[in-house]
């Protein structure tokens, strides 16, 4: 099944055409256009539960996102992590870089050029190249939902929920939009008074903490061509990575920002800096609803949010 988002920031017609006709010629496909949020959910979970072998996503990690949630489906409270290779009980994944950053793609080391990508997966599908990859969960109150890239409380999500603002508005998320809207809240973020203690099994407690960023894999986003790494060592196949920040001033952030662009796997140094490595699970509390970013799409105001690790949860076409 091909999911295609028409509403995804670099998705057109045209686009949609080459690849119909690409992945047609190789296998036996049912295409689906996505409607409105949510939809790409509702059409993966069909497509698990009607035994596709894959899906494929043209679109943003938006839709990747929903994708994967539906074919996890987190809402029946399945279990998987007792199971010795449960990606195999699901279809695999082809993922189409069609969005504004397609973090997942890239960091999966697709191209970010829709028909280049479409050549790749075509000589996966032809060779039956496959990767499993761990997820990230994220935990609330009654909800669950899945995470391919990362997720992240304070500031970082701040930032996510004034861009979505802007393209309410109408405005396209390009990377120039983010770093200038990044800038901008910057003076209005509370630097002063960090909400958020850090918990978990067997990791001693942290507090003091003004934003969070959690990783299932690294780069955590994109700046043009340039990945940004806080958490360089994380990868699909381990736990989450996470960094978090004790202090917001400029003599904090300027060097931190210069390490993250600085490619290689030097992990950010720093007295005001907390790192963790592939850890299974942990636990973000605040002392005030703080903003909740889960794969760069906002998630509104939350006061605890655990983090679990979901290793081999599915398999991608790669
Ligand atoms: N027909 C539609 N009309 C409006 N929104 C849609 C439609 N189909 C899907 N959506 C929603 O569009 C949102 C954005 O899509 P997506 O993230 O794939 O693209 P993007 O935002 O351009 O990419 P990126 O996430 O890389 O910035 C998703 O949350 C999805 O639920």
């Amino acid at each position: 099944m091909l999911l295609v988002n028409p509403k995804a920031t670099t998705t057109n017609a045209r686009t949609r055409d080459v690849l119909i006709r690409a992945l047609g010629a190789a296998v036996e496909l049912a295409v689906e256009e996505t409607a409105y949020r949510g939809h790409a959910a509702a059409l993966a979970g069909t497509a698990r539960a009607k035994g596709y072998d894959v899906v494929a996503v043209l679109g943003g990690d938006g839709t990747i996102n929903e994708t994967v949630n539906g074919l996890l489906n987190p809402e029946s409270g399945e279990d998987v992590s007792g199971d010795a290779d449960p990606s195999a009980r699901r279809p695999a994944l082809i993922v189409i870089p069609g969005g504004s950053a397609n973090v997942f793609a890239r960091a999966l080391g697709l191209p970010n050029d829709p028909v280049e990508a479409t050549g790749a997966v075509l000589e996966a599908l032809r060779e039956g190249r496959r990767r499993t990859v761990g997820l990230g969960r994220a935990l609330w109150e009654d909800q669950s939902r899945y995470f391919t890239f990362c997720a992240g409380m304070g500031y970082d999500a701040e930032v996510v929920r004034a861009v979505e603002g802007l393209r309410g508005t109408g405005r396209k998320a390009t990377p120039a939009r983010y770093v200038n809207t990044a800038l901008r809240h910057y003076l209005a973020t509370d630097k002063r008074h960090p909400a958020m203690t850090l918990t978990g099994p067997g990791i001693p407690a942290v507090e003091g903490l003004f934003l969070t960023i959690v990783t299932n894999t690294s780069p955590w986003t994109y700046v043009g061509t340039r990945p940004v790494t806080p958490t360089p060592w994380a990868s699909f196949e381990t736990g989450l990575d996470l960094l978090g920040l004790q202090r917001m001033g400029p003599l904090a952030l300027a060097p931190l920002i210069r390490q993250m662009l600085t490619e290689g796997d030097r992990l950010p140094s720093g007295r005001h800096l907390v790192q963790l490595h592939d850890e299974a699970e942990f636990t973000l509390s605040a002392d005030r609803p703080v903003a909740f970013q889960l794969d760069g799409d906002y998630l509104g105001e939350r006061e605890k949010v655990t983090f679990r690790s979901t290793p081999h949860a599915l398999q991608v076409l790669v």
